[in-house]
């Protein structure tokens, strides 16, 4: 599913309401028609006539959704208090409209003002069933006003379930970041599409179940070219990851070449080269430089070792170029970087070999810094390569500071994918796959667990595994971060602290089998 910020939620409103002719009083109808549902199915151990609802409402559409909530649950039998937080003079008319029927329907409203009500709020919260938040939407801007801040905390320390109505109030729409307090809720009713702000850190600790309903708007409109996010979840996967064929052989399955370890650094060649077959390419083969053969190939069973000549113990330089050259035209995929050291003669064998090999290649870790040393020598890649950076190896190619790119990670990483022609998995708790073209997917699984040593040689060997196998096509990569967030967190069901790469490369299989099967 796409993801939208606030302003492409607002201009896709826009068009429903003005090309398509759909009052925005229907949408919010609509709106609040299913946050109804959905607090009464939070609530549906509780005989309907003995729920009890504290609606928290602003001016805005928001706070509209709300009011029109607060009628459908009325009209079911519930006891619904409405308690309104800011200026009903700044009322938008949509919110006026429904806060002008609950007047006439004598609904039970408060307007926040005295410490009376105050009063009166917590006691209603405490013994409320359900709390649904509808204090502020896309429409949040600048500081938290005071008292919409101590609101969320007397909600956060209520212990009640809370829904919330598009966000969870106090949650930046398009960044997810909390300048102060915001909600947390225990479930999330978006509209529309999710918002960026739903996914990402740390807003996404703030939703709980996250449910999507489309209130109406055409479907064109939810699916245009032009929203260029898309979460990478379960369905993503299953419409771009096409089942293995029954007839296939080992070499049918994907062939990929790894270049990676050196001294003190053979962990990560076996992670990355044995991630291939995990995920289910057919055949593994990793370049080992001489005197790293004996150790490497005692820790590799499936995997095929190849030594080669090295320029120092354990390290791979020129004297092996035509070789790898030579080796890599049986291959689907090239995996150059992990473990694979920072020799200068390493780092200019790897971009020599990047430029001249017209293969598909995933370049991790060393690789990465190879470049680092002449990014615009990526342009001259034959093929769109697939780069796995984390956040400081990013900066680095880029030749600017981590904070700078945390500023504005999505704008400088499409810049960075566009001008080099890459596609950069850009690994951090969230991680992001970007594309040249300005499209971002972002992950929905994985867990603070996977931040281990050995995590992101699993990563880089899982995405050349599965762009080998040919089965995700130009997803491959997407596919691949999802599949090994997926095998982390079913690693960490026996524990996220202590979880280790190796358990990341176990449950890839598992985590493939369960897409397949669903
Ligand atoms: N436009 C539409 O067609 C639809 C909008 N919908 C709802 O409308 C919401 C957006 O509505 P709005 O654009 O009116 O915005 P919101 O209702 O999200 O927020 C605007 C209100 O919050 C106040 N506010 C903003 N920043 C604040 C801050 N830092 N501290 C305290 N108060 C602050 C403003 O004064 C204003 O009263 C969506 O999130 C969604 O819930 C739904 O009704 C569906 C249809
Ligand atoms: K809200």
């Amino acid at each position: 599913m796409k993801i939208a910020s606030a302003e492409q939620m607002r201009q896709i409103d826009n068009e429903a309401i003005n090309q398509f002719g759909i009052l925005e009083i229907a949408l919010m109808e609509n709106a609040g028609h299913e946050i109804a549902k959905e607090a009464m199915n939070l609530c549906k151990d509780i005989a309907i006539a003995r729920q009890s609802y504290c609606i928290l409402a602003g001016c805005g559409n928001n706070g509209g959704d709300g009011f029109v909530a607060a009628r459908h649950l009325m009209n079911n039998g519930a006891k619904v208090k409405i308690f309104i937080l800011g200026n009903t003079e700044h009322f938008t008319p949509s919110a006026k409209i429904n806060y002008n029927v609950l007047v006439n329907m004598k609904a039970e409203i408060y307007h926040i003002v005295s410490e009376r009500d105050w009063n009166r709020l917590q006691i209603s919260i405490t013994f409320s069933d359900c709390i649904i938040d509808a204090l502020l939407g896309t429409g949040i801007h600048g500081q938290l006003r005071e008292n919409i801040k101590k609101c969320i905390q007397i909600v956060n320390t209520s212990n009640r379930p809370v829904l919330s109505i598009d966000m969870p109030s106090g949650v930046n729409a398009n960044t997810g970041v909390v300048e102060s307090d915001a909600i947390f809720a225990t479930t999330t009713i978006t509209f529309g599409l999710p918002k960026i702000g739903l996914i990402m850190y740390p807003g996404c600790k703030h939703t709980g179940n996250i449910i999507v309903k489309t209130i109406g708007i055409p479907n064109d409109l939810l699916t245009k070219e032009d929203i260029k996010q898309e979460a990478i979840d379960e369905a993503f996967v299953k419409a771009h990851l096409a089942s293995r064929a029954d007839d296939v052989y080992k070499g049918s399955c994907g062939k990929v070449l790894t270049l990676a370890g050196s001294t003190g650094y053979t962990g990560a060649a076996c992670l990355s080269s044995q991630a291939v077959l995990k995920i289910g390419a057919g055949i593994s083969t990793l370049i080992s430089a001489e005197s790293l053969y004996d150790i490497l190939s005692m820790k590799n069973t499936e995997v095929m070792v190849k030594p080669l000549p090295e320029i120092l113990p354990g390290v791979l330089g020129d004297s092996a170029m035509e070789n790898i050259k030579d080796i890599a035209k049986d291959f689907d995929v090239v995996l150059m970087g992990p473990g694979l050291g920072r020799n200068d003669e390493t780092c200019q064998m790897v971009r020599k070999l990047a430029i001249d090999l017209d293969k598909p290649l995933v370049l991790d870790a060393d690789a990465i810094f190879a470049f680092s040393q002449a990014p615009d020598e990526l342009k001259k890649i034959k093929q769109v390569p697939i780069l796995t950076p984390h956040l400081g190896e990013m900066a680095n190619l880029l030749h600017i500071t981590i904070s700078d790119l945390k500023d504005n990670l999505w704008e400088i990483a499409r810049k960075a994918a566009e001008y080099f022609n890459a596609i950069f998995v850009l690994k951090s708790e969230k991680t992001l796959v970007v594309y040249p073209d300005g499209n971002i997917f972002v992950t929905t699984v994985g867990n603070a667990g996977m931040a281990t040593a050995g995590s992101g040689d699993v990563l880089a060997g899982t995405i050349a595994g599965i762009v080998a196998e040919k089965l995700a096509g130009k997803m491959s990569a997407p596919v691949g971060v999802y599949l090994h967030g997926l095998a982390g967190d079913l690693a960490g069901e026996n524990g996220q602290a202590g979880l280790i790469a190796g358990d990341i490369l176990l449950n890839l299989s598992k985590a493939r089998k369960q897409i397949d099967n669903k």
